[in-house]
């Protein structure tokens, strides 16, 4: 018989673990959520199989189902489920950003005999809603599982390879807590800092535009997590409160490192700060994470003439050569700037960057352009 998995808010993360689901395994997929719309437009998108916004019909027949809402949702959606008539050998388990507190109340679920086991992919992105949904998401990515010790092994087994098997993800066992500790600092923590510096820097806009006017390629890079879901956001912090509290209490510190050495005119220590910085950041394990480092880019400086893109683009398909996407950063308001070209395959960047240099055009690999922009500073 064919397996079911209900997945509870089909928004980015559950969208994309249906996605998943639905082209890697043979499971019947029903979705739950809020709006009707959404619904429609998953099953329309091959997504789901059924769609409710009620939460028993949903449930009811299922033997995994996956808690995908913001984090407060899911609290209220175990205790929910708790009243519920599941299927006895049910997995239930969430998606999650914070695990100890959830994986908490999921005993709920563990007294009634029906196991739940926390999960949290680690990858996603700053735009929400089954629109930015996509089936490659996860592919190479950690996924995070918190069993407890009264989980039963073969449980955990069952989910990993469900989930193993739809992903294409990398599964990782880890304690709640733990868990807690290290993605508040790696990724709870960025987005507290990224939204604080666009409020930063929003404040003295107010009294003089050119603070947005001139906010470049640094500013848009570190910031772009600002522009993530305030809802799901506030659940996180809400929910991992005393470690983020600490974790901006070390930021606050790092902070003043800088703040003194600079007071001092310290040369020596600024120049340390930033080169443990980048010894440490360069030393970053290089995870191709799914889509989005299966990208290879390269750079032209274009000239401000007309028919430019399209000439670069028809030099390429002369070639046989695949381009991803084309597009022109803009780092000026005034001026032409850089031509991005994307590919998906690494033979196709390689020859197109031998393509452009031998029809005279100076082209930049990511290297490249990150060494000029340094120069430009300079
Ligand atoms: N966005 C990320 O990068 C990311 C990555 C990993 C994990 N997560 C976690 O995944 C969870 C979902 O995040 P997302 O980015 O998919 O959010 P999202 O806003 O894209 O999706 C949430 C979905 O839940 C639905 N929903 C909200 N409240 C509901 C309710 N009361 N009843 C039924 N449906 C409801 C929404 O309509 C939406 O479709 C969050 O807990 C988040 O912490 C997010
Ligand atoms: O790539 C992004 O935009 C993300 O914010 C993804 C990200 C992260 O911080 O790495 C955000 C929240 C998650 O719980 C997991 C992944």
């Amino acid at each position: 018989m064919r397996e079911c998995v209900a997945i509870l808010g089909i928004g980015l993360i559950g969208g994309s673990l249906a996605l998943c689901l639905k082209e890697r395994t043979d499971c019947k997929v029903v979705g739950f959520d809020l709006y009707e719309e959404d619904l429609l437009f998953a099953k329309a998108g091959g997504a789901i199989d059924e769609g409710y916004t009620e939460l028993l019909p949903a449930v009811k027949e299922a033997d995994y189902i996956i808690i995908a809402l913001p984090v407060e949702k899911i609290k209220q959606a175990i205790s929910s489920l708790t009243q519920l008539s599941l299927k006895s050998n049910v997995i239930v388990t969430d998606v999650g950003s914070t695990k100890a507190e959830i994986v908490d109340i999921g005993r709920e679920l563990n007294r009634q005999g029906i196991t739940f086991i926390g999960g949290h992919p680690m990858a996603g992105s700053h735009r929400s809603g089954f629109k930015a949904a996509h089936s490659l998401l996860f592919e190479n990515a950690f996924y995070i599982l918190t069993p407890q010790t009264s989980t039963t092994p073969e449980a955990v087994e069952k989910l990993k390879r469900l989930i193993q098997e739809a992903t294409q993800a990398q599964i990782v066992l880890m304690d709640a807590d733990e868990h807690d500790r290290v993605v508040g600092a790696i990724s709870h923590l960025p987005h507290i800092i990224a939204s604080g510096l666009v409020y930063q820097i929003g404040k003295y806009n107010e009294n003089n535009g050119w603070f947005h006017q001139l906010a470049a390629g640094g500013f848009r890079d570190i910031t772009r997590i600002a522009s993530s879901h305030p809802i799901m956001w506030r659940d996180v912090l809400l929910s991992n409160g005393p470690k983020l509290v600490q974790l901006i209490d070390d930021w606050i510190e790092q902070m003043e490192e800088f703040r003194v050495a600079m007071l001092n005119r310290d040369a020596k220590k600024i120049e340390h700060l930033f080169d443990r910085a980048r010894r440490l950041r360069d030393q970053l394990p290089d995870r191709k994470k799914g889509m989005i480092a299966r990208l290879y880019q390269c750079y032209l400086d274009i000239p401000d003439r007309p028919g430019i893109i399209a000439k670069i683009a028809s030099y390429l398909a002369e070639d046989e050569i695949n381009i991803s996407n084309i597009g022109v950063l803009e780092n000026r308001e005034d001026a032409p700037g850089l031509l991005q070209l994307t590919f998906r395959q690494e033979e196709d960047y390689r020859r197109a960057v031998q393509c452009l240099r031998q029809r005279g055009y100076i082209v930049f690999t990511d290297e490249e352009k990150e060494e000029k922009e340094l120069l430009s500073v300079r």
